[in-house]
């Protein structure tokens, strides 16, 4: 297969050569000058054994023929079965034989594939047809580059062809001079690979992007990839991250082990204390989630740092604390406003009129204020309603019970479960306690310090009837104490 026509056709020619001395010898025998009739036998006999050994190598010849080309034909069925392209050149790279899947890759050169075309003609033909678009515009150093490599390779080359067909193609040079080729189709490995490096560089910009932390885990809690913002968060560069623990950022003395175990914060979104690497504090919301592939297992972990929001949120809950304060505390004196006390009464009449338990009511009136006012003047006249709150607050005991500024000199206190008796002991406290106060009241017509009278009334809450009753009680209690003379208590009949 390798060698030319006339070297592979010796036998023939020799006995040819045999055969045309033997018929030189004959005539010789027959027309020369020596006249030898045994020679001239002896050489026809030469001449009828050439014959015969000629036919016989002839025969033999022509068996070797078939066998070669049946040796052929198996080649070319096997290597057509190939499930890749084959191809051999022979030592002067002049293809000797391909499969068909060679011609179904490339299709264009169907008319130059043919047993004898040169390497190189076939690589020309090629390029012309824009078949390989790695060589364009730089086609003779492509050529010349790839003579170079061509069968010396270890690794097999990957080349892209026309139609952003992609082969691997392995050659390797054969111990006669010949290369053997083999090129497999390998376009959809590639795309896939394309596809699989375009969606994880998607990834990676979206995750170095990302303005909420990224950290992945393995399976026991180590960090493994951190994005800038993580970076950024804690303060802590990546390298300091990657393979510390998670506790290095997240959790306080309280945190335990277990809390931070992967597994255990996969679910729902949580939030914990962190640290940054200056050691201040950080309240941070984090949501995990698993990858598990026959290859991988670990968990990825978005952390959201919610320090700022968990301030606002304090600081708008203390404001809303303080403004419910100020909207229920009366501001001169400090002690709980109408709208307080109006919540109040509704609140503990209702609870009455379920527990059957009394609610008590002191309705308390400065005696002489006006007077107070005009002769020491209106804001000793704040002073002295401060004082009183004070002084009435410090009469009430219990938490539950609460003194209020019902409006100008007025207060109330508000007394549960108390019946009238009990109410009155704490009515008289408050008197006792003005007296001790001793607040000068040189105005006043009933006694020189500032006095109170005070309306009482107690009832158990009917559900029937409105909670203003008991304040109605108070106030006729307040009235007749008024008119007694003041600086004392009147205590009401029950409303119920
Ligand atoms: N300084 C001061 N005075 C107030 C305040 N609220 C109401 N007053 C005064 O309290 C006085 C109440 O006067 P009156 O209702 O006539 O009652 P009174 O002088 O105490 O007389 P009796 O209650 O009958 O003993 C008025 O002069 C109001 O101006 C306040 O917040 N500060």
């Amino acid at each position: 297969m390798f060698r030319s026509n006339a070297l592979r056709r010796w036998p023939q020619v020799a006995m040819g050569a045999v055969f045309i001395v033997q018929v030189l010898l004959l005539l010789q025998s027959f027309y020369g000058k020596n006249d030898g009739e045994a020679l001239a036998w002896l050489s026809a006999a030469g001449l009828v054994l050439s014959l015969l050994l000629g036919g016989l190598a002839w025969i033999a010849m022509a068996q070797a023929r078939e066998l070669a080309q049946r040796a052929r034909d198996q080649l070319d069925e096997a290597i057509d079965a190939l499930p890749a392209s084959v191809e051999i050149f022979d030592e002067r790279d002049r293809m000797i034989a391909f499969n068909h899947r060679l011609v179904e890759i490339y299709p264009h050169m169907l008319r130059e594939f043919e047993r004898g075309a040169s390497f190189e003609e076939l690589v020309r033909a090629s390029l012309a047809r824009g078949g390989i678009p790695e060589a364009q515009g730089r086609e003779e150093a492509w050529i010349a580059e790839r003579k170079t490599v061509r069968g010396q390779q270890r690794e097999a080359l990957l080349q892209r062809v026309h139609d952003n067909k992609w082969l691997r193609i392995y050659e390797r040079r054969m111990p006669g001079g010949g290369i053997v080729g083999v090129r497999m189709d390998v376009s959809d490995l590639v795309h896939e690979q394309q596809r699989l490096a375009a969606s994880q560089a998607h990834l990676q910009a979206l995750i170095h992007a990302a303005t909420n932390a990224i950290v992945t885990l393995d399976t026991s809690g180590h960090m493994l990839e951190v994005n800038p913002a993580c970076q950024h968060l804690f303060g802590f560069s990546a390298q300091e991250m990657q393979g510390a623990h998670l506790s290095m950022l997240i959790g306080n003395a309280q945190t335990t082990a277990e809390q931070l175990q992967p597994e255990a914060l996969l679910g729902r979104q949580r939030e914990f204390s962190a640290r940054h690497r200056e050691g201040h504090e950080l309240t941070v919301q984090m949501n995990v989630a698993e990858v598990k592939t026959a290859t991988t297992h670990l968990f990825v972990c978005i952390i959201t740092d919610f320090s700022d929001r968990k301030r606002q949120e304090m600081r708008l809950r203390e404001a809303n604390a303080l403004l419910a304060r100020q909207s229920t505390t009366d501001g001169l004196t400090g002690v709980g406003n109408r709208r307080l006390f109006d919540q109040l009464l509704i609140q503990e009449w209702q609870r009455s009129a379920r527990t059957g338990k009394p609610l008590a009511l002191l309705l308390v009136d400065i005696d002489h204020f006006k007077q107070y006012n005009d002769h020491y003047g209106h804001v000793a006249g704040d002073d002295c309603l401060r004082r009183v709150a004070s002084l009435l607050s410090a009469c009430v005991g219990r938490s539950i019970e609460s003194v209020c500024r019902y409006g100008g000199e007025e207060f109330v206190v508000l007394l549960v479960d108390t019946e009238l008796e009990g109410a009155k002991v704490v009515a008289q406290r408050c008197l006792d306690s003005l007296r001790l106060a001793a607040i000068a009241h040189a105005a006043s017509p009933v006694r020189p310090w500032v006095s109170l009278s005070i309306g009482v009334a107690a009832c158990v809450a009917d559900v029937q009837q409105r909670p203003q009753t008991l304040v109605q009680d108070a106030d006729a209690a307040l009235y007749q104490a008024k008119q007694a003379g003041r600086a004392r208590m009147v205590f009401g009949p029950l409303s119920a």
